[in-house]
Formats: C-alpha cells, sequence, structure tokens
C-alpha cells in the first residue's frame, strides 16, 4: 500500500513538489514524506509549505525511506547515483523520473540488485491533473509497477508503456505542457493585438484549451471531426485554420515533438558510471 510506505524524494524542485502536493492531497502523512536538496532556502520552503521532513543529505533521505524517487536532472544524475553509496539497498523501490535516463543504467550505477520503476509525469501533476507513463526495469516486478501507479494516480491519469516508447512520452506529454503554454500566450497575445484586455484575453485563451480539451476527451470524438463543427463555410474559422496550415502548423508540432524525442534519446547518452 502506498501510504504505509516511506518516499525519499532525491532532488526537492518542480516535480518533486508536484508529486509531494498530489500525495498529500490524496492523503499521504507528511511524516512518511521526506526530501533530499541541496538549497538551504528550497529546503525551508518544503518543510514549512508542505510539512515534509527537507534534508541536505541524498543518503539520509534514500536510507530512511522504502521508496526513492529520483527527481534531480538528468545531468546530475551520475554524482548523485555514486553519491548515494549503500544508502539505496536491494529491498528499495527506485523510482526515477529523470528525462532520458534508462533503468539499465540506473540498475548497472547502483550495482545491487535494486528493481528500477521509470516514469515521465507533467507539470500539470501540481493542479493534479498530470499525465504520467510508467515503464518497469528487469527487476521491477507488477507489485512495484502497481506501488508506481498508485503514486502517480495521485496526481492524475498513469499508462504502462514500454521502455522504447519513453522518449516519445516525453516528447509528448512530458514536454507537452511547454507548447500548450506557448500556444495560450500567443492567442491571448493575438487577443490583445485585437483590442482585448490582457486579462480577458488570457482568460479567453485559457478557457478555450480546457474545454477544447475536454471536449475531446468527453466526447471521444476525433479532434478533426470537433474542428469541422467549429469550422462554418466561408466563415472566420477556416481562415484561421488556411493561415495555420501555410505556416505548416500540423508538420511544425511534430517536428517539435520529434526534436524533444531526439534530445530524450540523447540524453541517454550520459554515462553514469
Ligand atoms: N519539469 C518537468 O516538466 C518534468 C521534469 N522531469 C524530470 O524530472 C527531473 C527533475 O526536474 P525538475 O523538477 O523540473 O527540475 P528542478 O531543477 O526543478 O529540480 C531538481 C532539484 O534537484 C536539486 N539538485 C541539484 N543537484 C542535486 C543533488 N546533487 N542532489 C540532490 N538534489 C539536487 C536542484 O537543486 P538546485 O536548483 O539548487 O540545483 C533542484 O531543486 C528531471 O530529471 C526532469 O527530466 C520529468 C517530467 C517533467
Ligand atoms: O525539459 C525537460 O528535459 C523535462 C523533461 C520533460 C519535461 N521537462
Amino acid at each position: 500500500m502506498l501510504f504505509d510506505t516511506t518516499i525519499g524524494f532525491i532532488g526537492g524542485g518542480n516535480m518533486a513538489e508536484a508529486l509531494i502536493k498530489g500525495l498529500l492531497a490524496g492523503g499521504m502523512s507528511p511524516g512518511r514524506i521526506i526530501v533530499a536538496e541541496p538549497a538551504a532556502g528550497r529546503r525551508a520552503f518544503l518543510a514549512e509549505t508542505l510539512k515534509v521532513k527537507a534534508v541536505e543529505e541524498n543518503t539520509a533521505a534514500a536510507a530512511a525511506s522504502q521508496m526513492v524517487v529520483l527527481a534531480v536532472k538528468p545531468q546530475v544524475a551520475a554524482s548523485v547515483l555514486s553519491g548515494l553509496d549503500g544508502s539505496v539497498s536491494a529491498d528499495k523501490l527506485v523510482i526515477s523520473i529523470m528525462a532520458g535516463i534508462s533503468t539499465i543504467s540506473i540498475e548497472e550505477s547502483l550495482q545491487n540488485g535494486t528493481r528500477i520503476v521509470r516514469a515521465m509525469p507533467n507539470t500539470p501533476a501540481l493542479v493534479l491533473s498530470g499525465a504520467t507513463a510508467i515503464c518497469a526495469g528487469r527487476r521491477a516486478d507488477a507489485a512495484d509497477l502497481d506501488l508506481a501507479r498508485e503514486l502517480f494516480l495521485t496526481v492524475g491519469t498513469v499508462a504502462t508503456i514500454t521502455e522504447r516508447q519513453m522518449d516519445a512520452v516525453t516528447g509528448v506529454s512530458g514536454s507537452g505542457p511547454a507548447y500548450a503554454f506557448s500556444f495560450i500566450e500567443a492567442l491571448a497575445d493575438a487577443g490583445v493585438k485585437n483590442g482585448l484586455s490582457r486579462d480577458t484575453a488570457l482568460a479567453l485563451a485559457v478557457q478555450t484549451l480546457l474545454g477544447a480539451a475536454k471536449l475531446v476527451q468527453e466526447s471521444g470524438d476525433h479532434p478533426a471531426v470537433l474542428r469541422d463543427r467549429v469550422t462554418s463555410p466561408g466563415g472566420t474559422t477556416i481562415s484561421a485554420l488556411h493561415t495555420l496550415e501555410n505556416g505548416r502548423f500540423h508538420g511544425l508540432i511534430m517536428d517539435a515533438v520529434d526534436a524533444a524525442v531526439k534530445r530524450s534519446r540523447d540524453l541517454a547518452g550520459i554515462k553514469l558510471l
């Protein structure tokens, strides 16, 4: 059971905060959560606002926990993993949310038979609307995947995938909120350009994205079908869509995701040993 588990976060940044908030909202006791974070100000913030234990040493958080969540940047993975020494004993479940870093490389770096589950969450987890994909490392079993699923279900939806699909997930839903934020910003800017106040333009843009996403989700209709229902013959929408397609909107989004997928594959090249 997830809520009977003690969880140690290595790295107390954006994603750790989002996941901890979800766990607490789901009913987890803050006393079961310990975060290792080098920045004193950040430790104080996490301890004060979330009432969790925040420590400086990664080994202290790992040693005190049954589940260890690796929530540091991939670029510091090598030094963090080597610094964990024996604090991650083989009986612990390790969950890595680091982009690009494979379960095999973490297994080889820890060298003690630890079970690893890899996950790719996203920042809407902060408002319990995240989308996470998980996959098992070589030694993780069904119970480990279930526990990880329970963890990420506290902050949104969870899909189980193969590790080969993890780079694609990173490009689509891991990085995806950033594309959506850019789209919302551009839509609001266009409203301001055409005379709306900034507040009104932003509120309309946000609700339009929220509503459109909800309509896709709840209707089950293909987005192209729903788009046709907005697009009156000779109307305004088709003029806008024409402009988007002249700018290769569809292809541009696909190219952008391809770039993120490629970067995720490149990050896998970071040597952990
Ligand atoms: N942000 C996102 O949308 C997503 C991120 N991820 C993955 O999650 C991981 C964390 O990302 P995110 O939370 O955004 O990043 P952040 O930079 O916000 O968080 C990382 C935290 O780790 C701390 N840190 C740095 N060095 C160490 C160390 N040696 N030991 C312990 N902690 C350390 C950082 O402190 P300081 O700032 O002082 O250096 C920071 O607080 C990354 O691997 C990323 O790929 C996955 C999905 C989505
Ligand atoms: O930009 C990044 O590398 C991380 C991984 C997915 C979202 N943010």
